[in-house]
Parts: structure tokens; C-alpha cells; sequence
């Protein structure tokens, strides 16, 4: 990996404590986080399987797969090219997020005495908690359906994604402590709904209970089994 150490230099720092908890938080966050989104992200769409053939759709009409094509490496600019056109599939993610915030809670204090925008007055020594799965679920925010998993609803009249503001959609935070790894987040989720949605077909384990484990990371209590199965036969890939 090439590592850009200047703006490191500037901190002048006494060990490499401060790059070994840095590179941790990337690994931490990017797994946990990821890991998290996705497993709420695929139970969302065993039980709307119209979002899973709109998906189908839209990946393959933006890239057409024939019998023995060459699998996508990522790696390329065609190919994160060919992600950041599905328009769909970003707004299925972000849609989940909204619902299932892999991050749930944040808490904040503020450096000095202020008066939230809701008039309640806070001191410095506060803590103030922001429910992030309760915000992705307000009507006055997000309207009477908000509720309801509509993909549909970050996409525009003219087929653009819809870009909500940081503070309205939370999911990756807002302001200069902003999760930093968003856009990675964003083609790393795409990859591998387009390559397990291409691939194989998918069914969740009936009689599971779904619920979530209160913490940090919004996790699935029990976890989430499913069944896969190929969609086609393997001599129709060449895998590289
Ligand atoms: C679905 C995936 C992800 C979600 C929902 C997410 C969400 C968040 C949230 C809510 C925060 C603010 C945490 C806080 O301040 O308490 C955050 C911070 C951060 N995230 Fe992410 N994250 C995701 C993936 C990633 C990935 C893949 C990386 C990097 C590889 C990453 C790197 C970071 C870093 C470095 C911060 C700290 C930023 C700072 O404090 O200045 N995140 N993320």
C-alpha cells in the first residue's frame, strides 16, 4: 500500500501509536460496519423480491453478461465505472441504512455551552445521545412511508442518485468527523451484491428470530443463515 505520510510528519508524533490505531479504526470500521450493513441488506431483500429483480435488472443492462464472459476484477477503471452506474443499487443500500444503521447511536458533547436548533440548552459536561435508527425512521424527516423499504426513493425523476444531506441521512455521519471510508464502503457493498446476486440464488433460513443485539454496531442478534444456490452452470465461467 503507498502510504502519503506527510500530513503524519506534521504531527510529529513520539511513536507509530497514532498510525497503528489509525490503521485499526480502517480495518475495524470498514469490517464491522460492512459486515453489518450487508447482513440486514440481504434479509431486506429475502422479503422484497421485486428489489432483487429490479437490481438484477439494472446490473444487467448496464453490463450484459454472455455465456463465458470474463469476470469483473474490479480493479479497473471500466469496472468502477460500471458500479457507479447502478443508480439502484445505491439507493437499495442507502435505503437499508436508513432503517438499519450499522453504526446506531453516536454520542457528542459540545466544546462550550449552546442552544440546540431544538432551543434545549446544553453545557459543555454534557453527553448528548443521537439515535440514528430512530432518525432514519421519522415521518416530520422522511415522510408518512418512512417506514416502508422504497429504494425507489433515492433515485430522481431523471434516474440520478439522490445525494440526501449528511445530517438528514446519518448512516456515515455528518460534519468533519465524517466516516472517511464512505465511497470505499459504497463499491465494496456493490461488489458483492453484484457478484452474489449475479451468481447464485438466495433463501433465508426459515424460522429464524431477526432482531437486532443492542451495541455499537447494529448486528443481527442470531446472525442470518441462508441458502445459496448457483444460478448457472460452472462451466459457464471463467473464472481469472
Ligand atoms: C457501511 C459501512 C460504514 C458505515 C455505515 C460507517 C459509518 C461511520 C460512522 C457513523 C462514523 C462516525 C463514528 C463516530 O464518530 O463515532 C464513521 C467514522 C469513520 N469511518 Fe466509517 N462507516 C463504514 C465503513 C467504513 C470503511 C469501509 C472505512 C475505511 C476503510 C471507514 C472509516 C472510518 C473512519 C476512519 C472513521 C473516523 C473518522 C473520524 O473520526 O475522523 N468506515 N463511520
Amino acid at each position: 500500500m503507498k502510504l502519503d505520510a506527510t500530513k503524519y510528519e506534521l504531527l510529529n508524533p513520539s511513536d507509530d501509536k497514532f498510525l497503528r490505531d489509525t490503521i485499526l479504526s480502517f480495518i475495524l470500521a470498514g469490517r464491522d460496519a460492512i459486515s453489518s450493513a450487508l447482513t440486514w441488506f440481504f434479509w431486506i431483500l429475502s422479503v422484497n423480491p421485486q428489489v432483487v429483480t429490479k437490481i438484477r435488472k439494472e446490473i444487467n443492462t448496464t453490463l450484459p453478461r454472455t455465456s463465458g464472459q470474463k469476470r469483473a476484477c474490479y480493479d479497473d477503471d471500466d469496472s468502477i465505472e460500471f458500479l457507479n452506474k447502478l443508480v439502484y443499487l445505491s439507493g437499495a443500500l442507502y435505503e437499508a441504512m436508513r432503517l438499519y444503521p450499522p453504526v446506531p447511536f453516536e454520542r457528542m458533547s459540545p466544546v462550550k455551552p449552546d442552544v440546540l436548533p431544538s432551543g434545549h440548552k446544553v453545557d459543555a459536561s454534557m453527553k448528548i445521545l443521537i439515535f440514528l435508527y430512530a432518525l432514519g425512521r421519522m415521518e416530520a424527516v422522511w415522510g408518512q412511508d418512512a417506514l416502508e423499504y422504497k429504494p425507489e426513493r433515492w433515485v430522481s425523476k431523471t434516474g440520478v442518485l439522490v445525494e440526501e444531506p449528511s445530517y438528514k441521512f446519518f448512516a456515515f455521519f455528518g460534519g468533519p468527523r465524517a466516516c472517511l471510508g464512505k465511497h470505499l464502503a459504497m463499491r465494496v457493498m456493490k461488489m458483492v451484491v453484484v457478484e452474489i446476486l449475479q451468481n447464485y440464488d438466495f433463501k433465508v433460513v426459515e424460522g429464524q428470530k431477526i432482531e437486532p443485539a443492542p451495541g455499537p454496531i447494529l448486528r443481527m442478534k442470531h446472525g442470518l443463515r441462508v441458502k445459496l444456490t448457483k444460478r448457472y452452470p460452472l462451466k459457464e465461467y471463467k473464472v481469472l
